[in-house]
């Protein structure tokens, strides 16, 4: 199964921990990358992470992914509600991916109820606060296989 996994994580991701803990929870993003590290190590699968607040930036590291990783977890943030490019970028690589939120998008604002990349997504996992990194990693560690080598 997945043997090289990339985690994104969107805009104002890097806030995590220090503002808003009764909807983001108290965890930091370098503790949520240090658990999803060891969880990949203890796979041995090979572990990668990018935290931007620019879209461009994120679809780069996308672009640099083909090829090379067998599967993207990724927490657009707010760009998963504003974001075709993204969508576009994901589509283009063609790497399976796992959209994870970590609050209950549908129980929040309106505008937060459509996601521009969940209908192409093999999983969308949302509302299961920081776990949800950890849960999406096991299923793309064990559903997500690996693309034969192109040659
Ligand atoms: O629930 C999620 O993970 C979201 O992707 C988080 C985004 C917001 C990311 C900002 O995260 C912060 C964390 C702590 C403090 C402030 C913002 C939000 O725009 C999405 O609708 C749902």
């Amino acid at each position: 199964m997945a043997t090289s996994i990339l985690l994104i994580n969107g805009p104002n991701l890097n806030l995590l921990g220090t503002r808003e803990p009764g909807t983001y929870g108290s965890t930091t993003l370098p503790q949520v990358i240090e658990a999803a590290e060891k969880q990949c190590s203890s796979k041995s699968i090979t572990f990668a992470s990018l935290q931007s607040n620019h879209e461009g930036v994120i679809i780069d590291r996308i672009h640099e992914a083909r090829g090379n990783v067998d599967a993207i977890v990724i927490n657009p943030g707010a760009f998963t509600h504003t974001s075709v490019a993204i969508r576009d970028a994901l589509l283009g690589v063609d790497i399976p991916f796992v959209e994870i939120h970590i609050s209950n998008v549908h129980k929040r604002e309106a505008f937060r109820h459509h996601s521009y990349l969940s209908d192409k997504a093999e999983a969308v996992i949302c509302g299961l606060g920081v776990y949800g990194y950890e849960a999406a990693i096991e299923y793309a560690s064990r559903h997500i296989k690996p693309k034969e080598k192109s040659q």
